[in-house]
């Protein structure tokens, strides 16, 4: 079957130097991929290069058809929050994308948006303003704001950034459940455990594609250590992939005060 969308051996680069390079990426209908690597590896470039955002120096991008509708869902720190939406409001804008010529939300749109919302676990929500919601709920907004656009696959950055464990986890079974119901799903991830748990085709970038393939096959160390240029640990446990950076020894002794014998350590100033 051919892919939704490839890379071809893409190349590019803000500058002269190239932030990635030779980038070969096929995303298949019914696909749940995510894009892991350190800070500065290129994820959001590479993301940009697959909305079409940007455009290889070499290598090519290439869509099965020209009509593919990619619904992308920013990471919700680049959003400017001063301007004053509601949930609704915010949802509906995926509707005026799908039908450009008509700037006004029809009421099969408000019944979507709900339907959308409730689906997301936030229909209560839906009169509040955006500014007031957490991390979490913002995230699943601009989540139900990219599906009212009938996307045929999701692009997201950095969806479980700033928001706590459970809400993370939370976030990563719903899109599954959305990949599920056959939705094409393509994120970036620092949290290499969640994608572990729940993401079956994990792409390791830095600069260029280290390794591709399910969690157990590029979740080793070997990969995991060229990735992020750390020395990284990876810990089998009652059928969990668990990935840490190993704590480097000279770090600790550095951080931690030399306790001399027969002297309890100070409590440090400032504490009640
Ligand atoms: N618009 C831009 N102009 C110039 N350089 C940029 C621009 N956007 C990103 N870069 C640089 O390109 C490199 C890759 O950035 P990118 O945002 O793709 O990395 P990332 O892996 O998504 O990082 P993070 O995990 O921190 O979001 C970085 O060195 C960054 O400073």
């Amino acid at each position: 079957m051919d892919p939704l969308l490839e890379l071809r051996n893409v190349t590019f680069g803000y500058g002269r130097i190239p932030t990635v390079r030779n980038i070969s990426l096929h995303i298949h209908e019914g696909q749940f991929v995510a894009i892991v690597g350190p800070s500065g590896a290129g994820k959001t470039t590479v993301l940009k290069l697959v909305l079409g955002l940007l455009s290889p120096q070499q290598g090519e991008r290439w869509c099965a058809r020209p009509s593919l509708r990619i619904g992308y869902v920013p990471q919700i720190e680049t959003v400017d929050w001063s301007f004053p939406v509601t949930v609704e409001q915010v949802v509906l804008m995926g509707a005026v994308r799908r039908a450009p010529f008509w700037p006004w939300p029809r009421r099969g749109d408000r019944e979507q948006a709900q339907r959308i919302l409730d689906q997301l676990g936030i229909g209560a929500l839906r009169t509040r303003h955006i500014r007031d919601l957490s991390g979490g709920q913002q995230q699943r907004v601009f989540l139900a704001r990219a599906l009212m656009a009938e996307p045929d696959m999701l692009v997201l950055d950095e969806p479980t950034a700033g928001v706590d464990m459970q809400t993370a986890e939370n976030i990563l079974h719903l899109l599954a459940d959305l990949n599920q119901q056959g939705m094409t799903i393509l994120l970036t991830t620092h949290d290499l455990n969640t994608a572990a748990a729940h993401v079956p085709w994990i792409v390791c970038l830095n600069e260029t594609i280290i390794a591709q393939g399910p969690p157990h096959a590029v979740f080793t160390e070997e990969i995991l250590n060229r990735t992020y240029r750390a020395d990284m640990m990876v810990i089998h446990h009652e059928g969990l992939l668990i990935v840490q950076q190993r704590p480097h020894p000279h770090t600790l002794h550095d951080i931690l005060p030399t306790p001399v014998p027969g002297h309890p350590p100070e409590e440090s100033p400032g504490e009640e």
